[in-house]
């Protein structure tokens, strides 16, 4: 299979900082990869790099074979769209002329749009729901609107490589699902950072876990999301399970970071731990802090009485 990104030894480190470090890593063309990890772990800073938005202080990247800097910027638009979390400038556009805007590179520059261009406008609204929003101005949609909007115009703009940062920021479930389901629908190779990590593994071909600007784990879902890692790296206990639908890795976190609260499992000592009489989930110990993989333990078992470790209610 045809590689559509080869990223190799990229490290930025502004005023001096590291904020990516070393980090490399391969998708095949076609692919849907979750960019994941913990607030600060440098994911925007990282697709930055690849939209060219940031240049690295040393690395390379290539994209479908060839350097990104060796392509003009028109040629760049064809190759790549990009989804932004941040709400664009362009509050003046209605939606219709704000998704027309990816036609942009596929148009000479005093071109008139064809009924072509107008029906895959009004395709791409309709696929993320919004074609009866089509006349009214951007600016006056919902945050998760917007959201769709801009997914529909890096439709129309039919790249071989979507980058997308957060693109389920805004949305409400039924949304989140639909719009990644349609992303990878497109039979485009994607990139998408995104914090649900039980979404990410539903939905995305590979995962790349990231923290502290530094490449953690890259591979499948069952390969990354592991409970240690889970708790070195984001400091939560968790149950990695298996989804019932898809088989792919399921994960239930517990809670109790600060102080056990009644209902919401209990704070177990060492002690307790080390009798071996505790069947339940999970335990933080202590209690207040991030956890970690040492102070995660997880016991397959699961107590379901009221008021037990992991019981409920
Ligand atoms: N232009 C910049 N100059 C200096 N430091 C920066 C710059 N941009 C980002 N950083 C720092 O780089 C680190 C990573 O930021 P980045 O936004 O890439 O992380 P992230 O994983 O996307 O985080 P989040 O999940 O919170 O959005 C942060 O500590 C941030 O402050």
């Amino acid at each position: 299979m045809s590689l559509a990104l080869k990223v190799q030894q990229l490290s930025w480190l502004p005023g001096g900082h590291s904020v990516l470090a070393d980090v490399g890593f391969e998708l095949p063309s076609g692919k849907m990869l979750g960019l994941i990890g913990p607030n600060g772990a440098g994911k925007s800073s990282l697709l930055r790099c690849l939209y060219r938005y940031i240049r690295p202080d040393s690395g390379q990247i290539q994209l479908f074979g060839q350097d990104i800097n060796s392509l003009s910027a028109k040629a760049f638009a064809k190759e790549v769209a990009v989804v932004l979390q941040d709400t664009p400038a362009q509050l003046a556009l209605d939606l219709t002329q704000l998704v027309a805007m990816g036609l942009t590179p596929h148009k000479g520059l005093f071109d008139m749009p064809s009924a072509t261009d107008k029906a895959q406008v009004q395709a791409a609204l309709a696929q993320v729901g919004l074609q009866h929003k089509a006349a009214e101005p951007f600016a006056q949609l919902s945050g998760g609107e917007k959201q769709r909007a801009l997914i529909a115009r890096a439709i129309v703009q039919r790249p071989k490589l979507l980058i997308l940062d957060e693109p389920t920021n805004h949305l409400d479930i039924r949304y989140q699902i639909q719009i990644l389901e349609l992303v990878r629908s497109l039979g485009v190779t994607v990139i998408a950072s995104i914090h649900d990590l039980n979404l990410a593994s539903a939905l995305c071909d590979e995962l790349l876990l990231l923290d502290n600007g530094r490449r953690i784990a890259h591979g499948s879902p069952q390969s990354v999301l592991t409970e240690d890692r889970i708790a070195g790296v984001f400091g939560v206990c968790c149950q990695v399970g298996t989804h019932p639908q898809l088989g792919r890795p399921l994960i239930h976190y517990f809670y109790g970071y600060q102080s056990p609260e009644p209902g919401h499992g209990k704070a177990l000592s060492s002690a307790a731990l080390a009798s071996g009489k505790v069947h339940g989930a999970a335990i933080v110990e202590p209690m207040a802090g991030p956890a970690s993989a040492e102070t995660c333990v997880a016991h397959k078992e699961t107590d379901r009485r009221p008021g037990s470790v992991g019981g409920g209610a």
